[in-house]
């Protein structure tokens, strides 16, 4: 049961979800590997190394070129001196911007639930002028948990009104770290088909999948509803 009686809190995963950023994380990762006289990852490796968090994705990039581990905290601090403020290669999905702002009007509360850190998370938004339309944004770095652990996602809720013993909401992702999240919690799951999921979307727990953001608001009503 999800019904809610004023309108359910709706939170956004947002690499792969609202943003397409994996050109912008590609482009600072293959900076940081040339300095280390790495080759370059291509942008379909560093986009499915995404969807953990920035730890994660540099235990990936360093399986992958056979980097020493010893090396993470520092790759990682490097990475993210450019990471921090990349915006310039990244796009919103089309008619994101637009189904935001249905289910704003239409009362629903909004928040962003992300493993992206919260410099860059800040910047992105800022960036395409939509902080305001988020009343939360909880990064990978703002509690000691990151999804797939429902900890972030029930903080998101909460915010946004939500009773944390007994959450009530929607979450709308793209990757198997989102789906799994909503599955911890105990909440619906709006998949985006074009985002970085590793998996086909069959194997992804979730209530309904969309390809365009057209189709969402309808998606959040029924989720809503049921
Ligand atoms: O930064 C990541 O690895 C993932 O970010 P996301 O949770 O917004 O998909
Ligand atoms: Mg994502």
């Amino acid at each position: 049961m999800n019904t809610c009686l004023a309108p359910c809190p709706v939170v956004f995963d947002l690499d792969g979800t609202l943003i397409d950023s994996a050109p912008d994380i590609h482009a600072s990762a293959n900076a940081v590997l040339r300095m280390n006289s790495a080759g370059p990852l291509t942008l379909d490796q560093i986009r499915s190394f995404v969807g953990g968090g920035v730890d994660m994705l540099w235990r990936r990039i360093i399986a992958a070129t056979g980097l020493p581990a010893e090396s993470h905290r520092d790759l990682v601090a490097s990475f993210m001196t450019r990471y921090h403020d990349a915006t310039a290669l990244t796009r919103l999905y089309p008619n994101a911007i637009e189904a935001l702002g249905v289910l704003a009007d239409r009362g629903y509360p909004l928040g962003i639930c992300t493993n992206k850190p919260m410099g860059p998370t800040r910047a992105v938004l800022d960036h395409f002028g939509i902080t305001g339309l988020f009343a939360t944004v909880i990064g990978g770095d703002s509690l000691p948990q990151k999804k797939p652990d429902p900890a972030p996602l029930r903080t998101a809720f909460a915010a946004l009104g939500a009773d944390p013993a007994r959450p009530r909401g929607i979450f709308v992702g793209d990757s198997e770290f989102d789906a799994e999240t909503a599955s911890n919690l105990g909440v619906p799951m709006l998949l985006y088909l074009q985002g970085y999921r590793r998996s086909p979307a069959e194997a992804l727990a979730h209530r309904a999948a969309f390809d365009d953001f057209r189709q969402l608001p309808l998606l959040v009503e029924e989720a809503a509803a049921i």
